[in-house]
């Protein structure tokens, strides 16, 4: 029986570069919209099968558990994510993620990628499980930033020097870093939160954020910014129309159910919209559901060349994530680690 490996967040942190993540997160997106576009119809065998992912709710604490598979033939990686998102919780995260990792000729469980909560429990189950551990929580929030740097290389009208990030959460924090690593043209960046405190801390945090401010309205956030992020658990509209720069580009990562949203439905419906997936898109964003903003495009199909990239255009990334994106992300830190 192979020795248990017990992987740290500190270990996939190290292991989990934005230089890697970046380019493997477009690769994917590439991957799922191409294989969809070459027509499994035609009884060509799947190279990539990933279906919509499927929500079990938890109406008691308005809460959810996501279960995201996917096949990708060209990785030879079989692999899925279980996802919790708890909106209520306050003294443990919010989301917490394991991801399983199968070999993909036997079906054999290959590792077993945990989050944070559960790697402090682990240590007790630790001699009835004959797997690997690693972290699948800093998987969830590396990769969404990198789709959403994937996205802003894409569509965004010339490099960008200022952005706006709304939210000073988990997601705030790696969107900073990534942007930050990814777009060395950037001078300032701009956070908002509903609570001010939130937004001083996040900007003052450590000396290396001295290009960030904190920003007392959305409106003083975005105005004149190149690039916006919505990382916020808002259930209703924070950025208006009138205060978007036009040709801006924004990334709308929160808002993941069909009665939330965070963009003004009237900038869904004038702007150009590009997704990751659309089935999922369609079953999942509140922004599309509730405004009727048509899906231009999915993200990958600009990087396939299928689809144009209007970087003239005001253009929204709506954001709700991808078992490719984690799988591919899980690769990177399998490969890293020598496993
Ligand atoms: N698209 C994806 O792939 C993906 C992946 C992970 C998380 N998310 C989503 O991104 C969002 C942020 O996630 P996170 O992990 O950073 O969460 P978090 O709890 O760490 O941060 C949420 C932020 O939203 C703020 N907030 C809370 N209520 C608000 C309100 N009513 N109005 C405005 N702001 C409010 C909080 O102060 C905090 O700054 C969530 O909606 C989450 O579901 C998306
Ligand atoms: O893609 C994800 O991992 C998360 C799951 C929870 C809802 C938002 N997206």
């Amino acid at each position: 029986m192979e020795e248990i490996k017990f992987i740290s967040a500190d270990q996939v942190g190290r292991v989990l570069t934005y230089a890697l993540l970046n380019k493997a997160v477009e690769r994917g997106l590439a991957l799922f919209s191409q294989n969809k576009n070459c027509g499994q119809e035609d009884g060509r065998i799947s190279k990539l099968d990933q279906p919509v992912r499927t929500v079990v709710s938890v109406p008691s604490k308005k809460a959810s558990l996501v279960s995201m598979p996917v096949y990708i033939e060209a990785d030879q990686l079989l692999v899925t994510k279980l996802v919790t998102f708890f909106p209520k919780n306050e003294s443990v995260p919010k989301h917490n993620a394991i991801i399983a990792v199968f070999n993909a000729n036997t079906g054999v469980p290959r590792a077993f990628l945990d989050g944070e909560t559960i790697t402090i429990r682990r240590t007790a189950a630790a001699s009835v499980v004959a797997t690997q551990f690693l972290d699948g929580e800093t998987i969830t929030i590396r990769r969404t930033a990198a789709a959403s740097v994937v996205a802003t290389q894409h569509l965004a009208n010339g490099q960008p020097t200022v952005l706006a990030i709304l939210g000073s959460g988990v997601q705030a924090a790696s969107h900073y870093e990534a942007f930050c690593e990814t777009f060395g043209t950037l001078q300032q960046v701009r956070v908002w939160n509903h609570k001010p405190e939130g937004a001083k801390e996040f900007a003052s945090k450590d000396e290396r954020r001295h290009n960030c401010v904190a920003c007392e309205s959305v409106e003083d956030a975005v105005r004149d910014a190149d690039v916006i992020v919505t990382v916020t658990s808002s259930s209703s509209p924070i950025v208006m129309t009138q205060w978007v720069k036009p040709g801006a580009h924004i990334n709308a990562v929160g808002a993941c159910r069909l009665e939330w949203a965070e963009i003004d439905p009237n900038l869904m419906r004038s702007a150009i919209v590009y997704v990751d997936s659309r089935e999922g898109a369609l079953q999942e964003s509140g922004d599309l559901f509730l405004s009727k903003a048509e899906v231009y495009a999915e993200i990958g199909d600009v990087v396939n060349g299928t689809k144009t990239a209007h970087r003239d255009k005001t253009t929204v990334f709506k954001s709700l994530g991808m078992a490719v994106e984690d799988a591919v992300a899980a690769k990177i830190v399998l490969d890293g680690l020598g496993l």
